[in-house]
């Protein structure tokens, strides 16, 4: 099968600076979250993918399609045809219908006027806007907005969606409708989406991998529940009795407490070299008991920070 992404040692420069720093990465077709602070490199990233813009160095396919050729060229245009984006920046072109506005993108995509209309209708109707669909765009609610904007993205019906923070400005419930709409599309309709955004409950709730990127480089990829449990160094205690002397015999161990709840939970790293059994050595000598011992993997929240901030985690790229 095909895979959805290969890139090889991609970079990008702008001038003298470099905006993606070898960037490799084998991805299977799927929901990718695209996740990473502020000018990480993730826009860039989409441009290249889409044939926008071409990388400085190195090689890549999209679905076994060449990255990097002439804008204009044949390669390029079947690359575009490939993928749907749904751009972050508001759009939507004043004075036209919803029809209107996702037709036009269907014309842009080559499709003929008639078959870009049918399919305007067909995809504003699956995103729960047929009522709409003969107003004019600017008079949508932001959800409807979003929804316009991913109707265009669909209207050429290519297997893969790039969206760009496609909850941007939504409610809960808009953004619930989103969510949804994008997990159906890849569970139902075999679709790939590359989700690029800052937002980390979003990954959680439609991605199936995800690849952290800082710096213009990748800082971790693998699979959402792999990801956070790589962390096999933390655990959470419950512990019955007074854990002043176990907390204190733990620290000397070389135990770090990150958290404790007051009533008896902690949340420790062990180091390096550590057996669990230490942990029951030492309640037994402070005269506590061990009521319950979890392995305390990470949220992909903590992950990020830490990943953002640490520097690669080595052992997840490539
Ligand atoms: N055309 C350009 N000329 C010069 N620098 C650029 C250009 N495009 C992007 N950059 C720089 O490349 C870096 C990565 O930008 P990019 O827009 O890809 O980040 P991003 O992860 O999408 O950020 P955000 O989440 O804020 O949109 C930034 O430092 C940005 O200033």
């Amino acid at each position: 099968m095909s895979l959805l992404l290969e890139l090889d040692s991609i970079t990008r420069e702008f001038g003298a600076f470099t905006a993606l720093h070898g960037i490799t990465l084998r991805l299977p077709p799927g929901r990718v979250g695209l996740l990473g602070p502020n000018g990480a490199g993730k826009s860039t990233l989409l441009k290249i993918l889409m044939g926008l813009i071409p990388p400085s160095s190195g090689v890549g396919r999209v679905l076994d399609q060449p990255l990097g050729g002439d804008s204009d060229s044949a390669a390029n245009w079947k690359l575009r045809r490939l993928i749907g984006f749904m751009p972050e920046a508001d759009a939507l072109v004043p004075g036209l219908t919803g029809i209107e506005y996702v037709s036009l993108a269907g014309q842009l995509y080559g499709m003929s006027r008639r078959q870009s209309q049918r399919r305007a209708h067909e995809v504003l109707s699956y995103l729960g806007l047929e009522e709409a669909r003969y107003r004019n765009v600017e008079e949508y609610s932001a959800g409807m907005k979003q929804r316009a904007k991913l109707a265009q993205a669909l209207v050429h019906d290519p297997p893969v969606l790039l969206l760009d923070e496609p909850t941007s400005g939504l409610d809960p419930a808009g953004r619930d409708t989103m969510l949804n709409l994008i997990r159906e599309l890849g569970t139902d309709h075999g679709k790939s989406v590359i989700l690029s955004t800052h937002l980390l409950a979003d990954v959680q709730a439609v991605c199936q991998q995800v690849v952290i990127i800082a710096g213009g480089s990748v800082r971790g990829q693998g699979t959402v529940e792999e990801l956070c449990a790589r962390r096999a160094d933390r655990f959470k205690l419950r512990v019955q009795g007074d854990t002043t002397r176990f907390r204190d015999d733990l620290l000397n161990e070389g135990v770090a407490v990150l958290a404790e709840n007051g009533q008896g939970e902690l949340r420790v790293t062990v180091p390096a070299g550590w057996s669990n059994l230490a942990f029951f050595k030492l309640a037994d000598v402070n005269d506590v008991i061990i009521r319950a011992l979890l392995r305390d993997d990470e949220t992909l929240e903590e992950l990020f920070l830490r990943t953002v901030n640490d520097g690669p985690i080595k052992q997840m790229v490539g």
